[in-house]
């Protein structure tokens, strides 16, 4: 932002750098990166909830690396490859954002064979990709370890494209990555989370073009 408005300082007849266009840069930044990494924290809780035995090996993994006496940092990251993988598969699962968001194409197009006429609506379905059985044997399970190798190593999945592909891509990819760890690990090394039975079930909830957990709560015990 301070970049920005030193451009539009420096030069005032630009028509790139205008209040209007920061105003609108900054309405997407906070409708685009907010929701997202809270919703994404509302399914990984929920699967800490579902899923304990990976929630301790998390916890494992933060009192190796991280400790008690201080908390987490981005730096910790490539130390942390569970935890990573965890995070991976929770994007995978989730799928927050299963249509990504409209495209159009200005001009006619053909793509594998078929014509898609110009100022089409085109959604890619991040959704399917996510949950091709090909790529992912049993896709509805939760299973961090698929975005491990033997040696307990991080690998990439071609079929891994959560925040979309492409020049369109999103934007806040670094940012939503570091949010996403931070929150995370630093809610698991201080609690336990965990559940009433009634809550322990599992409620999928579309809405519009996002893909939300019902809303649930959940019993945090401080850890020692
Ligand atoms: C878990 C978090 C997030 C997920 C899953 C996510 C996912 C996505 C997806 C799927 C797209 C559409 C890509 C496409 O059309 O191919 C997108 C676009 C975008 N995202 Fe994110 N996002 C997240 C966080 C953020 C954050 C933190 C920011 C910024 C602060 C952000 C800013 C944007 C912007 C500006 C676009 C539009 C890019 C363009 O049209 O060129 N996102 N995001």
């Amino acid at each position: 932002m301070d970049v920005y408005l030193k451009v539009m300082r420096q030069d005032n007849s630009s028509e790139s750098f205008t209040l209007e266009h920061l105003r609108s840069i900054s309405s997407n930044m906070i409708f685009a990166g907010t929701d997202t990494v809270s919703n994404t924290l509302y399914w990984g809780m929920k699967l800490m909830i579902l899923h304990p035995e990976i929630q301790d090996r998390i916890y494992r993994e933060i009192e190796e690396v991280v400790g008690k006496e201080r908390l987490p940092s981005n730096a910790h990251r490539n130390n942390m490859p569970y935890t990573e993988a965890t995070l991976m598969e929770l994007q995978r699962f989730a799928n927050i954002v299963p249509l990504s968001i409209f495209h159009s194409n200005p001009v006619e197009t053909t793509f594998h064979g078929y014509t898609i006429p110009k100022r089409s609506i085109i959604l890619a379905n991040l959704w399917t990709v996510h949950r091709d059985p090909l790529e992912w044997p049993d896709p509805d399970k939760f299973v961090p370890s698929r975005f491990l190798d033997h040696d307990g190593k991080v690998v990439q999945k071609k079929g891994y494209i959560p925040f979309g592909i492409g020049k369109r891509a999103c934007l806040g990819i670094p940012l939503a990555k570091i949010e996403l760890f931070l929150f995370f690990t630093t809610i698991l090394q201080s609690y336990r989370i965990t559940a009433t039975p009634q809550e322990n079930e599992f409620c999928l909830n579309i809405q519009n073009t996002a893909s939300v957990v019902k809303p649930y709560k959940v019993i945090a015990i401080p850890r020692m």
